[in-house]
């Protein structure tokens, strides 16, 4: 009965169950004794180990629900990536320095990239029946980069996440990559391989008729991101290192959600800083599901649209890039989740509307309601600013300040300020609540 063996065991008895257990057994030599103890005094060590790495794993959570959290949203290529490397150049250099060795792998990774899809327009514009501006002479000289072009199998064999070893680059999520490409041998011999044919490359890459046809057919290899063709002397340089700014230029497409902790570093130029967590997630249309999970844990939001109203989505060529983006931006702004979230808008890629505008494009052929506004950068940013701060006044719950921010996150110089004030804006507001509640 359970009163009876309460009552015995309040009382000491030898039919305590714990007694029973701890008792030594019977018999036992002054040896097994010692051998008894030492074991006792083994596991209690243990077990007070793991109460501590349990007690510290909870001290992070908790500290983790206390500390600031960025998310980085915008569809696909809007440079939420790029954006989240110039936080770690400015909070966490010596992180972001550790790291070259692996982003001089995804540099030259581009660069095979482009070097494929340039072989890829000759071989299909040989093909077609029509005058062609190249010839058999050119299928030749990428026959003969065959071996540089292989490379990109190999090493996308030890980083991707998927078969699919060819086309835009993408990782597995967490930062083992980093450590595989600045370490392993394959990815050196890759690297010697390309290194070994950086003649064939540029002589490749100087012939006007190659470049001729990358023009013809419209095909964007330099505004996409990842663009190293330019640059070939420099980065085959056997002792070449990234410069910060390669290392923003450098393409990886996203595909799971990137977790980033800042903590202050103590050379850190950016004094006062606290600790606080960037979350850098797919852009996809069809990883945006990946987002919702973070909504109801985020303080702020940085949101990046380009003002590609030129450009159709990737994986949907249906979709004009900037209807996707407004539409986006409603959603966000609506959201109930999000209503006490700070939102902050970037228009990025700046130098590339101002390259777009200087060659002659007219917006209001591809937005007619821009009529007869003037046809410059001031125009259009101006114009679409207005835009997206009436949607954000219109679509907020409740309501709150309007950010916005002119950036081109591949230029450090200019990034870095705006950086500093948006991390400067979020933990005022921050603290401002914190003080509130
Ligand atoms: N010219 C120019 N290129 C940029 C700018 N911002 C980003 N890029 C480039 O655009 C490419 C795409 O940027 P990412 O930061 O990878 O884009 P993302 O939003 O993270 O894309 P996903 O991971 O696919 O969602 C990269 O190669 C960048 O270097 C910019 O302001 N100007
Ligand atoms: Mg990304």
């Amino acid at each position: 009965m359970a009163t009876s063996v309460a009552s015995r065991a309040r009382g000491g008895s030898l039919d305590d169950p714990f007694a029973v257990h701890m008792a030594p057994p019977a018999g036992e030599t002054s040896d097994q004794r010692t051998a008894r103890l030492a074991a006792a005094q083994n596991a209690d060590k243990t077990s007070r180990q793991i109460d501590e790495v349990l007690l510290q794993s909870k001290k992070i959570l908790d500290k983790k629900k206390a500390d600031v959290k960025i998310l980085l949203l915008g569809q696909s290529e809007s440079g939420k990536s790029t954006v989240l490397k110039n936080f770690r150049l400015r909070f966490t250099p010596q992180y972001f320095d550790g790291e070259r060795a692996a982003w001089r792998m995804v540099i030259l990774l581009n660069l095979i990239g482009s070097l494929r899809v340039i072989c890829e327009t000759i071989e299909s514009e040989l093909e077609s029946p029509e005058f062609s501006l190249v010839s058999d002479l050119h299928r030749q000289r990428c026959a003969d980069l065959a071996p540089v072009l292989r490379e990109e199998e190999i090493i996308n064999q030890l980083i991707s996440p998927s078969k699919q070893l060819l086309g835009e680059l993408y990782v597995r999520p967490g930062g083992e990559w980093k450590t595989i490409l600045a370490s392993s041998e394959v990815a050196q011999n890759s690297a010697s391989v390309v290194l070994s044919m950086r003649d064939e490359i540029e002589n490749f890459w100087a012939d006007t008729a190659v470049r001729e046809l990358m023009e013809k057919k419209e095909i964007p290899i330099r505004d996409g991101g990842g663009y190293f063709m330019d640059d070939v002397a420099r980065i085959t340089e056997a002792d070449y290192v990234p410069t910060d700014s390669d290392i923003l230029r450098a393409r990886i497409k996203t595909m799971g959600v990137e977790e980033h902790f800042f903590e202050k570093e103590s050379a850190s130029a950016a004094r006062g800083v606290k600790d606080f967590w960037i979350y850098d997630v797919p852009g996809q249309r069809g990883s945006r599901a990946a987002w919702i999970p973070f909504f109801d844990m985020v303080q702020a939001i940085v949101f990046l649209t380009p003002l590609s109203f030129y450009e159709v989505l990737e994986e949907d060529t249906r979709v004009n890039r900037l209807e996707d983006s407004v539409i986006l931006w409603k959603d966000i702004c609506a959201n109930t989740l999000l209503q006490n979230c700070q939102l902050i808008l970037f228009f990025n890629k700046m130098d590339i509307l101002k390259a777009k505008l200087r060659a002659g494009l007219i917006i209001n052929e591809y937005v007619p309601s821009f009529a007869d506004r003037p046809n410059t950068y001031i125009g259009a940013t101006t114009y679409f600013k207005e835009k997206f701060k009436a949607y954000h006044k219109r679509s907020s719950p409740k309501p709150r300040s309007f950010f916005y921010y002119e950036t081109t996150a591949v230029d450090t110089r200019s990034t870095a300020k705006i950086i500093g004030a948006v991390h400067e804006e979020i933990f005022r507001k921050h603290l401002h609540d914190s003080v509130l509640i």
